[in-house]
């Protein structure tokens, strides 16, 4: 059987608004209870989450095929991506791009010889289920989802290149680490971070690749669905717990 089908990927090569939130808590509680919410995806955050692979294993395994599982690197690390790929998991969100060559590097890391440097190890990992699915490294190139996150100066100025190198399916604006880059750190709905977002977006958009972005406010994830966003973050576990929890204690006392 050759690699699965990525429904995320095709989605957002369809120009279809795929919806999701980001996963912080490492749970796998949390994220057994997301998974059947209505979600198209749910990003396993390795940046700012206390993940680790075998964690973000576990995580991936507890979803299943209920929804999309992005996984979310610390770093833009070759060593990195080829383990995430090796769990199963086809979805990669790469944070801090800011140049071409970075783009270039992670496309790279996604794909086999002779068009990339993903080391040939699924036949022992989740990927091959283990090894029962030889076939999976004929089409697994094809099944995979790169997104880089640009989210600095530098990264908007190299975008127009970025957009260009082959492998990268989509383009996530990180609106807090830009507004931080700019000047505006905290402000993210600074009108100078907002008027570069949206110059993001419409170059994203105009390229033919999805453009990603995460904001808490419905208000706003309607006005960047409506600018063309289709990858987009509209919360995250640890937010929902919080806003939640605080509510309740407040009228409860
Ligand atoms: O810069 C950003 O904003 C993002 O990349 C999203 C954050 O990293 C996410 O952790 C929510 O704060």
């Amino acid at each position: 059987m050759p690699a699965p089908k990525n429904p995320l990927k095709q989605a957002l090569a369809e120009c279809r608004v795929q919806t999701g939130i980001w996963v912080n808590l490492a749970s796998p509680i949390a994220v057994d209870l997301l998974a059947g919410a209505g979600f198209d995806w749910l990003l396993l955050d390795g940046e700012h989450g206390p993940n680790t692979i075998p964690t973000l294993l576990t995580q991936a395994q507890v979803i299943g095929q209920r929804c999309n599982v992005v996984v979310r690197p610390p770093a833009g690390e070759v060593r990195m991506i080829k383990q995430i790929l090796d769990l199963g998991v086809q979805n990669v969100l790469v944070p801090m791009v800011d140049s071409v060559e970075q783009a270039q590097a992670m496309a790279r890391a996604m794909r086999y010889p002779p068009a990339g440097v993903r080391g040939l190890g699924a036949s022992v990992a989740r990927a091959a289920d283990y090894g029962r699915t030889p076939e999976y490294m004929a089409n697994a190139d094809d099944e995979v989802c790169l997104i880089l996150q640009v989210e600095s100066r530098a990264g908007l100025a190299a975008l127009p290149g970025i957009l260009a190198v082959d492998g990268v399916d989509g383009v996530f604006i990180g609106p807090s680490d830009l507004a931080a880059d700019m000047g505006f750190r905290g402000d993210t709905t600074h009108p100078d971070v907002l008027k570069a977002i949206e110059g993001a977006i419409a170059q994203i958009t105009a390229s033919g690749k999805a453009a990603g972005i995460l904001t808490f406010d419905e208000a706003l994830a309607r006005r960047y669905r409506d600018m063309g966003v289709t990858f987009l973050g509209v919360g995250s576990d640890v937010n929902l717990l919080m806003r939640a929890a605080g509510g309740l204690a407040e009228r409860a006392r």
